[in-house]
């Protein structure tokens, strides 16, 4: 019987994947997550997500194993705005963002020996115009801090979104309808398999 990993530090991808039933143990790695010359963000959270399932599946020493692995980036006019350095980069990312729509891509990864698979999830989410009180306000209350576009559409920026095509869970780091797809794939059942949580 496989082991399911998921090789992540976010506390968001373990409550993600907790919520579809699926046992599964953690493996926090670190991982340089800069981009490649040239590279699409497509196939950066493509590139990251596979790294950190295979690194995790290395890790694992086990012969068992499927690892899990996840990345997502905001991304505005084909550029990727990553997690903020302080809060000036975090308000000019909320400057950018306000107003207008942005990509949210999540990338899943499943690695298990001899055999890696990936997926990427692409929505499209709209801000309302942001004004630079409340940008300042929303820095002040340390969410944006560890999140890819300086916001969590899960907690207090749940006011700025205007809409959202596409994935909510992929959203706010995992997409859950295809990571479970992915997951019976490997042989691994969610739920509706009768595995009641
Ligand atoms: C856009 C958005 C991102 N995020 C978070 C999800 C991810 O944790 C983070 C994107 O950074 P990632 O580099 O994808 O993930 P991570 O470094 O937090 O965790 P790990 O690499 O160990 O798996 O931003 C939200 O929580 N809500 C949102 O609305």
């Amino acid at each position: 019987m496989a082991t399911l990993y998921l090789a992540s530090g976010s506390p968001r991808r373990r409550e993600l994947l907790a919520q579809i039933g699926v046992p599964f143990r953690t493996l926090v790695l670190d991982l340089d997550e800069s981009s490649l010359p040239g590279e699409t963000p497509q196939a950066y959270v493509e590139r990251l997500a596979r790294a950190k399932a295979r690194a995790g599946l290395a890790h694992s020493k086990d012969p068992e194993a499927v690892v899990l692995g996840a990345d997502t980036a905001v991304v505005l006019d084909g550029r990727i705005l990553g997690k903020p350095l302080d809060r000036a980069d975090a308000q000019a990312t909320l400057e950018a963002l306000s107003g207008r729509e942005h990509q949210v891509l999540t990338a899943v990864a499943l690695a298990a020996p001899g055999r890696c698979e990936a997926r990427v999830v692409t929505s499209r989410v709209e801000f309302r115009p942001l004004s630079a009180a409340e940008i300042a306000a929303y820095w002040e209350t340390g969410e944006p801090r560890d999140k890819a576009g300086s916001y969590g559409i899960q907690g207090l920026a749940a006011v700025f979104v205007s809409a959202l095509h596409g994935s909510y869970s992929a959203v706010v780091g995992l997409p859950l309808c295809e990571t479970a797809e992915m997951l019976a794939d490997f042989g691994i059942a969610c739920w509706q398999e009768g595995t009641t949580p």
